[in-house]
């Protein structure tokens, strides 16, 4: 029961809400005028960089540091990713291709990363994102390469080899399967549709709770959700963001079997990305198939206390046996202790190529799709 010095509370505390609400409306308004003046000012100088993703990551730390709550860190970066998506839009709206269709997962790693007001672009298949991006058609590309239960994306690293494109970013995402379906109950669905690795991540799911129900292996979730959206009997395993957008009712939620189901996804670009102090660099290398040579490759990082976060081999496909390595080495290439490691590993190896150095993560673990 309220009475009315309750009343008077709320009142005035809704008041208090309206007269900042109007402030930060004018500050955002403010700080929108001044993005446009930072335009300007690259126009006249002829540049076309208005996206600078190590300013985005320093801006978003320091949103976290100076965080008292009672917010959570992940939150607040969300927000002002949000207001500085929004700013640039107004300098020059950014294009963006990604594993489609509307719905994966890959697309909530683009308004993860970019924030929502950009031209996110579905395209159907990885290097067809690549070739995007290399054209101009779209001025970043957005790809996955790892997950946490299943390992590596290899399309993606296979493209990687041959393209010419930086790393310009990573996003890591919390990924949270959900059965959808127009089926209204388990009893209904006789088909489970879904990328393959969904279904690998919900085997014991499927096992328990639909056992003998064929599943059928898609290209995307998205795809999966598009197609089941249509059917009466059909259910597909995919993110949030499917759902709303094929208005598919979720018949069970967090059907994962880890809960800590966590995708990375590789940020595709043209243009290379200055240091911010938190960054990391992707490396190819392809060795010469000798005894002890992954020793020797390793050993500059670990002598230089450099740490390396990542090592993954491909099979080369210039002959048995041979391989190619992916490996993530924390630092960016122009510091000089990362330099150094990079030219022991080079006297060592056939080959190596910078595949980029960037920025950090920043705002890992908010909200899952
Ligand atoms: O600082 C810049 O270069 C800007 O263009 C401004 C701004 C921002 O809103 O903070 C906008 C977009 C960039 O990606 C980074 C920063």
């Amino acid at each position: 029961m309220s009475n009315s010095s309750d009343s008077d509370a709320l009142a005035g505390a809704r008041e208090r809400i309206d007269a900042l609400d109007a402030r930060i409306q004018a500050l955002i308004g403010e700080r929108a005028e001044i993005a446009l003046e930072v335009a300007r000012i690259k126009q006249a100088q002829g540049r076309s960089d208005f996206y600078r993703p190590e300013r985005e990551a320093e801006v978003l730390r320091r949103v976290a540091e100076r965080n008292a709550g009672p917010l959570d860190d992940a939150t607040l970066t969300r927000l002002m990713r949000e207001v500085m998506s929004a700013c640039l839009a107004l300098e020059s709206p950014l294009k963006v291709a990604y594993l489609g269709p509307e719905g994966t997962y890959t697309q909530a790693a683009v308004y993860r990363h970019f924030g929502h007001a950009v031209d996110a672009l579905p395209r159907a298949a990885i290097d067809e994102i690549f070739r995007e991006v290399e054209a101009g058609n779209a001025d970043f590309g957005v790809v996955p390469v790892e997950n946490s239960t299943e390992g590596v994306v290899s399309h993606t690293l296979d493209q990687l080899v041959g393209s010419s494109l930086s790393i310009c970013g990573e996003v890591a995402l919390a990924v949270h399967h959900h059965l959808l379906s127009n089926a209204g109950t388990l009893d209904g669905v006789r088909r489970v549709v879904a990328h393959a690795q969904s279904l690998a991540q919900c085997r014991k799911w499927l096992d328990a709770h639909l056992p003998g129900v064929v599943r059928e292996g898609v290209s995307s979730n998205g795809e999966a959700a598009r197609m089941v959206a249509r059917e009466d009997s059909a259910a597909a395993i995919a993110g949030r963001a499917a759902s709303e957008f094929y208005s598919l009712p979720m018949l069970a939620s967090n059907i994962e079997d880890e809960p800590n189901n966590t995708t990375r996804f590789l940020v595709l670009g043209r243009q290379s990305v200055p240091a911010t102090g938190a960054d990391m660099t992707s490396i190819l290398v392809a060795i010469r198939n000798r005894p002890g040579m992954l020793h020797r490759l390793l050993t500059p990082a670990a002598e230089a206390g450099v740490d390396l976060a990542r090592i993954e081999s491909r099979p080369s496909r210039r002959q048995a046996w041979d391989y190619n390595f992916f490996i993530d080495i924390e630092g960016h290439v122009d510091e000089p202790r990362v330099r150094q490691v990079l030219d022991a590993i080079e006297s060592e190896a056939a080959f190596l190529k910078v595949l980029g150095s960037y920025p950090r993560s920043v705002g890992f673990g908010a909200g899952s799709p």
